[in-house]
């Protein structure tokens, strides 16, 4: 009887360790992401704690680290190299299955990560045609009529009937006796102006107009959700703010399920929910539901993976805009150095009121090389990129003279941001400094944004794959706002708010309260 009940425990513990053991080891460590934010903090502030870390960690040079699952790089020379190596050594893709089941709320199981394996490559190429190639993401900017857009950034009404939607969760509000001065909340109406921009170009319009609380819901979703989700806090935790975030992200899964599945009818030329106009949802989409079809995720599965898209298009993108627009109308030496540079690609209309007649999108790329540096800047300010990467084979790292030997089954991260705020690299560090990234370009002897040691993208073949669409968006979303709009501070005096670490490009810990005005033929 007990070498019957003996047996039975070895088969169950065997059985455990073949279903169980490869999946926790394949997710990223719920404490990594405290121990990238702890090792940052620890070294940039140096004393005891820094003596201590560096006793404990597990390797010595570039690498910080006390367990042999994850390990820090911190400055390692050769990163991008490095990061460079083939998937089969080197993957990302580990890196999304636990964002899709940890956080995006997709549920573990082997067969979707059998599912996401054998389709994790072919659902990023779409999204790297569409956001990644240079035409093509300025032929989608072009489609989201920026300049007819910006004209009503204010709408200067007092009914939330009439105010257009980037306005609605502004607290925007007429001044009394001024019906040409409103007063808003600038963060939230900068980034629901530019998600309002972005989120048609991948799903078209109407899923945007056919789901009201989107935006609300994304936000919710990103700042209340996404943070606790990853440090491994279980989303049933009875508190209110993660029961109406997880809410919304139900709202979320919902919402996009029935949109693929319009997605999917208008594929096969059936009839589409609602007669939904499907016109004008991107290629990108188009492909991904092949991908998807082809590999038979059900459309409940794939509103996790569609979710990780949406909130990679617009998480970071939309608070750049925000932290952009402050920093540059909050100098207004800077505001009118933009303002003359932007002026021959933003032709304003003579008439009152004024509006924008037309715009060049790719001239403004290409020759706004201080609106670029502001950018830049913004991103050193703003953004703390990670690379987080699995090695699947045995792998040494070269450190200078040192050379690590690292263990199949080892997450390592970049934090590339640790040198953003380094007086020894970026000088005058907490000063907004846009001309630190102007180069005097050595064939046209004229100044050129370069990024330098700045890495707001992550490195190696998984770096952002929406970085151009993102930079163009801000370019020309950041130059229509500039040309039409002149914003002050509600108080009298720009308050910029300390900024809370989070997911990427930090948030404020307070919105901005401004005046906004329509710029005059005069001003
Ligand atoms: C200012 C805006 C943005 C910033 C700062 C940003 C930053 C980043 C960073 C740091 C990474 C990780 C790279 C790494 O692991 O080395 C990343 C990954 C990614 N980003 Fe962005 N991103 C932005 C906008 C966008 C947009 C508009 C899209 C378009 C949909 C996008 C799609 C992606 C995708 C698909 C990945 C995963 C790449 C992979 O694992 O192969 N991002 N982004």
């Amino acid at each position: 009887m007990v070498y019957k009940v003996l047996i039975i425990a070895f088969v169950a513990v065997i059985i455990y360790k073949l279903v169980y053991k490869p999946k926790v080891k394949y997710l990223f460590p719920v404490w990594a992401p405290i121990e990238i934010a702890l090792t940052c903090y620890i070294l940039s502030n140096g004393g005891l704690s820094k003596r201590i870390l560096s006793f404990i960690r597990r390797y010595n040079g570039s690498l910080f680290g006390i367990t042999s699952k994850h390990q820090i790089l911190v400055n390692l020379p050769g990163v991008d190299r490095l990061m460079s190596q083939p998937f089969h050594t080197l993957s990302a893709e580990p890196v999304q299955y636990t964002l899709v089941t940890r956080v995006f709320g997709g549920i573990d199981s082997p067969d979707l990560k059998k599912r996401l394996d054998n389709s994790w490559k072919d659902l990023f190429t779409p999204i790297e045609q569409l956001f990644l190639n240079d035409s093509a993401s300025t032929a989608a900017l072009e489609r989201a009529c920026i300049p007819e857009q910006t004209s009503s950034f204010v709408s200067f009404s007092s009914d939330p009937r009439h105010m257009r939607r980037w306005e609605q969760s502004a607290d925007v509000r007429v001044l009394p006796g001024r019906p040409e001065t409103a007063e808003a909340n600038l963060q939230s109406l900068a980034r629901d102006f530019g998600a309002c921009i972005a989120i048609p170009q991948l799903y078209g319009k109407d899923f945007l107009d056919r789901y009201p609380q989107l935006l609300d819901d994304l936000w919710k979703f990103d700042n209340d959700l996404f943070p606790l989700l990853m440090i491994g806090i279980p989303a049933w935790m009875p508190f209110k703010l993660i029961q109406e975030a997880r809410a919304a992200r139900s709202r979320l899964h919902s919402e996009i399920a029935a949109l693929s599945r319009r997605i999917d009818q208008y594929a096969r030329g059936e009839r589409v929910d609602f007669d939904a106009n499907m016109s004008d949802v991107s290629s990108a989409a188009f492909e991904r539901n092949r991908v998807f079809v082809r590999e038979g995720w059900s459309y409940s599965e794939r509103a996790p993976a569609d979710l990780g898209a949406l909130w990679g298009q617009n998480a970071n993108t939309q608070p750049v805009l925000f932290w952009l627009l402050a920093y540059v109308y909050s100098n207004p030496n800077l505001l009118d150095r933009l303002r003359q540079e932007i002026a021959p690609y933003v032709i304003l209309s003579s008439i009152a009121p004024t509006k924008i007649a037309s715009m060049d999108i790719p001239a403004l790329s290409r020759n706004c090389q201080l609106l670029k540096a502001c950018i830049f800047e913004t991103y050193r300010m703003a953004n703390e990129p990670t690379s987080i990467r699995y090695i699947s084979r045995h792998m040494t790292i070269s450190d200078g003279e040192l050379k690590h030997e690292i263990k199949p089954g080892t997450f390592i991260s970049a934090p590339h941001s640790m040198i953003n705020r380094d007086p020894s690299v970026f000088v005058d560090p907490d000063n907004f400094v846009p001309e630190r990234f102007l180069e005097i370009d050595a064939g046209s002897s004229k100044p050129v944004a370069r990024y330098g040691r700045l890495k707001p993208w992550g490195a190696g073949a998984s770096m952002c794959k929406g970085r151009k669409f993102a930079e163009k968006e801000v370019i020309s979303v950041g130059a229509a706002i500039i040309s039409l709009w002149n914003i002050e501070p509600a108080s009298g005096t720009w308050d910029m708010p300390a900024m809370i670490p989070g997911t990427g490009v930090k948030k404020p810990v307070k919105d901005i309260r401004v005046r906004i005005t329509r710029r005059t033929t005069q001003d």
